[in-house]
């Protein structure tokens, strides 16, 4: 599939290699590395010159990045207030989409990517449902096979969840970027993917999922970062449990929907209602709240204090109640 490039992608001449160097054995490689290599993607040589009007290359784009994600306070302002946990990104307003011409006849092709052990194989087996497994999809790595039904509409979906070789290779019609909410680490390496992804296939959907939402005590990554960062991918956010197939649908819904080259919502909702900010929908929670408030009496502001403080003193007027 070919696909144009944009302006915001760095242009060929600025491409560079990413690779693990070859003298380390691959026994001695911790975790992080093995993760690294695993997903080494070999691109293009770097320049010799840079011009000051070319795109930086990638690897100081990704320190860049890199730094940003380690700042403590970058998160607050980019996704809003409206920024709901679980709940889909709300910076929506421009995201690369597939042109109809662009789209291939074949299989919609899904690609799971993230660092390991975030949770790629059981979320491709949510996704996958039950049907079967080739060990083998045109030689380009393991992946699920399916037909699924979306707004009426049957489509012949492909998900691979362990893509072994170089990225640059990769064809696909969307790229899901996995991270685990409960390492930090995993959300910074989506990062990297997302250029890489870019690099190679400016056009391509990407959806950011954060996996193990249920793992609520170990969370290191908060909702409203995720979502941030979302912002900065031009892509879509949304926060899953593989495990307990806790959004997987929706996910697969969206993501067959991009693959397609459109809106990635249910025909006739808006990115406001999905992601829960708008009018008076919005989470459980908050609409808990409301019923909850509602059931109150609201008392003017000066009388609300004095009620408080009577309240822990006597019970006997329970009138005011
Ligand atoms: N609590 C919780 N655990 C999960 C979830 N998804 C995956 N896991 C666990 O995370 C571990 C790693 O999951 P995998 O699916 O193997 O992760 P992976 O990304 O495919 O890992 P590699 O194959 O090494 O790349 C397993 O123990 C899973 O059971 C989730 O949503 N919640």
């Amino acid at each position: 599939m070919t696909v144009p490039s944009t302006d915001l992608d760095p242009g060929p001449e600025d491409t560079v290699s990413l690779q693990m160097p070859t003298d380390v054995p691959e026994d001695k490689l911790n975790h992080e590395e093995k993760a690294t290599k695993c997903d080494s993607m070999t691109l293009s040589s770097a320049p010799a010159v840079r011009r000051g009007s070319t795109p930086l290359p990638i690897k100081h784009q990704l320190r860049r990045e890199e730094a940003v994600h380690d700042d403590g306070d970058w998160t607050s302002g980019a996704a809003g207030p409206s920024a709901a946990a679980g709940g889909f990104s709300p910076a929506l307003g421009e995201y690369p989409t597939l042109a109809a011409e662009g789209r291939p006849d074949g299989p919609l092709r899904i690609a799971l990517l993230g660092q390991n052990g975030v949770g790629k194989s059981s979320l491709a087996v949510a996704l996958g449902g039950d049907m079967d497994r080739t060990a083998s999809v045109d030689s380009e790595g393991e992946g699920y096979v399916r037909t699924v039904t979306v707004d009426d509409e049957d489509s012949t979906i492909i998900i691979f969840d362990n893509w072994r070789q170089d990225l640059s290779a990769l064809q696909c019609e969307v790229g899901v970027l996995v991270f685990s909410v409960t390492d930090r680490r995993s959300f910074h390496r989506t990062a990297q993917l997302r250029l890489l992804l870019r690099e190679t296939q400016p056009q391509t959907p990407i959806i950011l999922v954060g996996n193990k939402s249920d793992l609520v005590r170990t969370r290191e990554v908060t909702a409203q970062e995720a979502m941030s960062s979302a912002a900065l991918f031009k892509c879509l956010y949304l926060e899953i449990s593989a495990s307990l197939d806790h959004r997987t649908p929706e996910l697969l819904e969206c993501a067959v929907r991009l693959a397609r080259g459109q809106s990635p919502w249910p025909p006739g909702s808006s990115a406001e209602d999905m992601s829960g900010g708008g009018g008076q929908r919005g989470s459980i929670t908050s609409r808990a709240k409301r019923f909850l408030s509602s059931l109150v009496p609201r008392y003017p502001r000066e009388r609300e204090g004095r009620f408080l403080r009577q309240k822990s003193r006597s019970c006997h007027d329970l009138g005011a109640l």
